[in-house]
């Protein structure tokens, strides 16, 4: 049983008051983001061991909900997590370099059976239990992810030659959401596995993405890994490399903040990383004045224009 809120909680969401003032505070918000496109990279541990089902619902209404104020979003899915544990089951070690697992042949079926038979179709289905929105692809499909052999030592992991940006416009003008697993090909029908971090910055870029969010396992960028409290609430692309450079920065982060900073140099208004362990997350980022995570641009002066808007800095 639920104890009722003590008196002098926060008010709680049945004021009426407080209902009106969120959506008014929204409002800005919708209106800027009208008709934007936004990829949302949504990784396989924020998919907290696929049982909870309540983060997914809860991602699915947020996606849901972005479409239907007239945004563009795109979610781009890892599952990582998840091709580790049936590697393990079929009896397979998994083996990273540098936050990229070494793949050969048969990884490279296993990666493609999780990521399109298991993980991609159980997104597409949290989202249209709203109604017919999403759409499942793969990098395969339509040519929408070119890629070609990163390094013969990682095996059939791959890197993002080209993005093929018709498919998902296409997808976007029929006011379809796309759900993209990562796994591309090169032109002779080679499959590659390809770190879904990586695919989110191409695809962001390709698209000239308003915004590239991050949804991952811990609240932000930190200072100190160690310290909840050396959260970074916004940055820049070269002070992310120098986090890089000096090890402040490290395993599966890699792989995110350089597509990050990559993305933000080469016209992606701005990235976030976010937890996707908070409920509804993706909307206190994009529709509250608070702002949440860590928010990446990319120069001091972009940083400093944005902050002299009126409109909050961290959204
Ligand atoms: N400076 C840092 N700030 C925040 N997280 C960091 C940092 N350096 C390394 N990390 C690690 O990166 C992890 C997120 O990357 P990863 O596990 O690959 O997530 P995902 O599966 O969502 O792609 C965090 O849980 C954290 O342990
Ligand atoms: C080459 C490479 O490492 N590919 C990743 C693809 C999935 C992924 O990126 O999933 P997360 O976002 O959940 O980590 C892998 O095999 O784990």
């Amino acid at each position: 049983m639920t104890n009722p809120p003590a008196s002098n909680a926060p008010e709680t969401r049945t004021d009426p008051a407080v209902k009106a003032s969120t959506l008014v505070e929204a409002l800005p918000y919708i209106r800027r983001f009208a008709g934007k496109t936004v990829v949302v990279k949504y990784g396989g541990n924020a998919l907290a061991g696929t049982s909870n089902h309540d983060a997914l619902e809860l991602f699915a209404e947020d996606i849901v909900l972005m479409r239907l104020v007239g945004m563009r979003p795109i979610v781009v899915h890892g599952g990582g997590p998840q091709i580790s544990e049936l590697m393990k089951r079929l009896g397979k070690e998994s083996e990273f370099v540098n936050g990229l697992r070494v793949t050969d042949k048969e990884t490279v079926d296993i990666a493609r059976m999780v990521l399109k038979g298991q993980v991609n179709p159980q997104l597409v289905a949290a989202i249209n239990v709203h109604g017919n929105y999403a759409v499942g692809v793969s990098g395969v499909d339509g040519g929408l992810i070119r890629a070609t052999q990163r390094n013969p030592e990682l095996g059939f992991v791959g890197d993002v030659t080209s993005i093929n940006p018709e498919v998902l416009n296409g997808l976007l003008d029929d006011e379809f959401i796309p759900v993209i697993a990562t796994i591309g090909c090169d032109e002779t029908g080679q499959a590659y596995n390809i770190n879904a971090d990586t695919v989110a910055g191409a695809i962001a870029e390709a698209m000239g993405a308003e915004k590239l969010v991050y949804m991952t396992d811990i609240e932000g960028l930190r200072t100190d890994l160690d310290d909840p409290n050396s959260l970074v609430r916004q940055t820049t692309a070269d002070v992310i490399e120098g986090m890089i450079a000096d090890g402040t920065i490290a395993g599966g982060m890699i792989p995110k903040v350089s597509s990050c900073l990559q993305a933000v140099r080469n016209g992606v208004g701005r990235a976030h990383i976010l937890d996707g362990r908070i409920p509804h997350v993706l909307l206190l980022e994009l529709f509250t004045d608070d702002g949440i995570g860590t928010m990446v641009m990319a120069d001091q002066a972009q940083l400093d224009a944005h902050l002299a808007e009126t409109v909050t800095p961290s959204t």
